[in-house]
């Protein structure tokens, strides 16, 4: 897939990082899924079958601060070209803790972790540099999944369905709507030596056909999730977990709501950066 990247930079008496969040929250409503804040603004990133510059322009008309100017500049950018980027410059190995590590096959080994995750880094998101990935993680490295069905919704590199594996959980399947994460998590999965996880390319469409789920993992964005919530439920056995990411504080109550609607009770949630990870539990 190919992305756009889109800078932003602020005339603003406000303060950049309070900017940033704002503007990539209303960003992730039209289709942007991942972003770097820096001093003077805000990187983001869109698919080019997303991106509408229309929807931007009014986004940012309609921007919800006041006394703020936001100059924006865009560049193409083609799938290899972003994962050579993305592999020079970002990917440093990650460590979770003391349990867990990922990295590409191109760090050197380090001993002493439980988890030992190698990632191919074709993409943004799932080598737990993002927040997201980071939170998930720390949630599946709390649970006993030896023996549980664990579905990957968004499974991206498939690091959550990897390590899920390598925590001896029985079915795994992992569904991506990205033609290029698919390929990447079949890559990762054969490079962890995790061949029975299932990965699917296509989106909650697909669910039905695996049966039920003991838990499910779902790191998507805010308006995916409050559209698929209720597929997931369907899919989960009285009592399952539902662990969901890629949003901001701001939009729990949103999530909360929906939850309730399809009969989840909120269990707890965890914070990085203004990012936030939830654990919900189906009645
Ligand atoms: C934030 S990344 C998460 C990757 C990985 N699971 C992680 O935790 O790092 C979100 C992934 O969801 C995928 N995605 C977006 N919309 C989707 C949908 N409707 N159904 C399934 N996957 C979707 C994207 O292609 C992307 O790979």
């Amino acid at each position: 897939m190919n992305y756009y990247e889109l800078k932003f930079t602020y005339e603003s008496p406000i303060e950049a990082t309070i900017i940033s969040d704002v503007l990539a929250s209303e960003l992730g409503e039209i289709g942007f899924e991942s972003f770097t804040e820096n001093e003077d603004g805000l990187q983001a990133y869109i698919s080019d079958q997303l991106y509408n510059v229309k929807k931007l322009v009014d986004k940012l008309k309609e921007f919800p601060l006041e006394n703020v100017t936001i100059h924006y500049s865009e560049q193409f950018i083609e799938s290899k070209d972003w994962n050579e980027e993305w592999e020079k410059n970002y990917f440093k190995p990650i460590r979770i803790g003391n349990e867990c590590i990922i990295r590409a096959s191109f760090h050197e080994p380090e001993p002493g972790y439980t988890y030992n995750i190698i990632i191919d880094p074709k993409m943004a998101f799932g080598t737990g540099n993002h927040e997201t990935t980071f939170l998930m993680i720390s949630e599946m490295l709390k649970l006993d999944l030896e023996g549980k069905d664990l579905l990957d919704m968004g499974c991206g590199t498939a690091v959550l369905a990897i390590l899920a594996k390598m925590k001896k959980a029985n079915k795994v399947v992992g569904i991506d709507i990205d033609e290029w994460a698919y390929n990447n998590a079949l890559e990762n999965i054969r490079l962890n030596n995790t061949e029975d996880i299932q990965v699917v390319l296509g989106g909650a469409e697909q669910i039905p056909a695996f049966g039920q789920f003991d838990i499910v993992f779902a790191n998507i964005n805010r308006n995916i999730l409050l559209n698929d919530i209720r597929h997931y439920t369907s899919c989960m056995k009285p009592g399952a977990l539902l662990f969901m990411s890629g949003f901001y504080t701001q939009d729990i109550p949103a999530i909360e709501e929906e939850c309730k609607r399809n009969g989840l009770n909120f269990i707890s949630h965890t914070e990085k950066n203004n990012w936030v990870a939830v654990k919900t539990q189906k009645q």
